[in-house]
């Protein structure tokens, strides 16, 4: 029996896709940017569960949300692993939550995040998100020119206080140089074709001396990275714990619970994928919200006059403000859908050889699921490529809760577990921004409109493309509310 079905299982084709080439399989027929929309065209001709293969290495692509909740959610188990990257394992890089494989580890870790990221949980960072995003726009009132700066400078000041209860420096803070180095080289290193050893594993067993080897002292420095993002801020918790000084925090709570040398270490670990994948993404979404008020001004007005209705221009917006605002709320959920910035979410893997819909998904196959199809899906989304936070809002002004939105975070097991405090971030500061500044058209010497070019790109996060803006202030009483202290 067990002969028979393995060999009607083997007999079974996998999922359909454009044929490729002997050896190099589909590699020159995807494209370098912006694959999703490639996937989604064939998406037409071949269904919503297809494959390529690359070296020999099958891809799956997703694209409904039934095939989603099926493999991804449903089937969980199978389908929650990472691609392993030979480059990775050289460095040490399995403790890196995103990229980490479905293990013992990845369990612990995950489970201590999803506890301190949980909705209830994170309610209580909600006043040192606002205040640092108050000082933020106070940065944008002298130098406006350097928003994209000053977002960066907000996400890592947010993360390493309720992460750390550390309060980062205004330039070179060490910890965030580390932070940043080390996603800079996650990504510089994942990139197909970057690195040949990710493509050729053998070439890792050649000696150090050999030509074209310097891969292997890359991963020696690159592990050594790792470390420093995972033990330096840790240390100053101790440190401040040994002192009294520390100030609240995830790690402070942690600590104080932990018995075991075991679970120090994956404190560390959690905590140091929470400082270093929190920040990316959250500059990318937020960017994208300045170039959003650019391109799109009665949405921007709209906004405005409804906060103004709440706060009578005479004090600044609060969390608790978030109720009478069901617009500003809508547009926080356009802005993750419209030109979302992980369209293709990250890659899952199959931990076993596994059938769909009379397909076969061998093991090992990687599975991306395009988030992007899902969230432009015109059945669900009437005009996807038009910016309508009406979209999100019910005839009576009501803001709908849409579950499908949370294909932005991932799916399954590996969902983003940052995502409730991305909602709080990205509320209070789109909520602050509009309450207080206006946001356009930059304009050059002359006095000309300097053109915005409105496209994204990245190699893993998807962002805006560099563009100029105008941030002027609203008016006298608007500088005067930023510009209070704030605790
Ligand atoms: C708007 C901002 C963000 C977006 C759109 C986003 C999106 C994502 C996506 C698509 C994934 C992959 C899910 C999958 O594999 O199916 C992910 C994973 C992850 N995100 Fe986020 N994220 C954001 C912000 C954050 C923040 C603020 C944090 C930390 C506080 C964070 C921490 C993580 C971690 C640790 C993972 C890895 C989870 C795992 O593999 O188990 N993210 N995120």
């Amino acid at each position: 029996v067990v002969v028979n079905r393995r060999h009607r299982r083997d007999s079974l084709p996998r999922p359909p896709g454009p044929k490729g080439l002997p050896v190099i399989g589909n590699l020159f027929d995807i494209p370098k940017t912006n694959s999703w929309l490639t996937y989604e065209e064939w998406a037409r001709t071949y269904g919503d569960i297809m494959s390529v293969e690359v070296f020999g290495q099958v891809i799956v692509i997703l694209q409904s949300p039934k095939a989603v909740r099926d493999l991804l959610e449903k089937r969980g188990t199978i389908y929650s692993d990472r691609p392993s990257l030979p480059f990775f394992e050289m460095a040490q890089w399995g403790w890196f939550l995103p990229t980490s494989r479905f293990d013992d580890q990845w369990r612990a870790c995950r489970r201590l995040l999803d506890r301190s990221l949980r909705p209830s949980a994170t309610v209580q960072y909600r006043p040192t998100i606002r205040a640092k995003t108050v000082k933020c726009l106070q940065r944008m009132l002298t130098q406006p020119n350097d928003y994209r700066a000053h977002i960066e400078q907000l996400q890592s000041a947010i993360n390493m206080s309720v992460a750390y209860g550390y309060d980062v420096k205004e330039n070179d803070d060490p910890f965030v140089e580390t932070g940043r180095e080390f996603v800079r080289m996650i990504q510089e290193t994942a990139l197909p074709g970057a690195l040949l050893v990710n493509d050729l594993p053998f070439l890792r067993n050649l000696p150090d001396w050999f030509p074209g080897t310097g891969f292997k002292q890359l991963a020696k420095l690159s592990r050594k990275l790792g470390e420093e993002v995972v033990a330096g801020p840790l240390g100053f918790v101790k440190d401040a714990m040994a002192n009294g000084t520390a100030q609240p925090s995830l790690a402070l709570d942690d600590l104080r619970e932990c018995t075991s040398e075991k679970g120090e270490r994956d404190i560390s670990l959690a905590l140091g994928s929470l400082h270093a994948a929190g920040s990316d993404s959250m500059v990318a979404v937020l960017t994208s919200f300045l170039l959003i008020l650019v391109l799109f001004p009665s949405v921007q007005e709209k906004a405005q006059a409804e906060l103004d209705a709440v706060t009578g221009g005479t004090r600044l917006p609060e969390f608790a403000d978030r109720p009478a605002l069901p617009y500003v709320d809508a547009l926080c959920k356009e802005v993750l859908r419209w030109r979302m910035i992980s369209p293709l979410a990250f890659p899952h893997s199959a931990t076993e050889d596994d059938v769909y819909e009379g397909y076969l998904i061998p093991k090992g196959s990687y599975i991306l699921a395009n988030s992007w199809s899902l969230l432009h899906d015109p059945a669900t989304y009437p005009e996807p490529h038009a910016f309508k936070p009406e979209r999100f809002l019910s005839p009576d002004g009501h803001v709908i809760d849409d579950p499908g939105l949370n294909a932005a975070f991932g799916f399954g097991k590996r969902i983003c577990p940052g995502r409730h405090l991305v909602d709080s971030k990205l509320f209070i500061a789109v909520a602050l921004v509009l309450s207080t500044f206006t946001v356009g058209k930059a304009k050059d010497a002359k006095g000309n409109e300097i053109p915005v070019p409105g496209t994204f790109s990245g190699p893993l996060v998807s962002q805006p493309d560099a563009f100029a803006c105008s941030i002027v202030p609203r008016s006298q009483a608007a500088v005067e509310l930023i510009s209070a202290p704030v605790e």
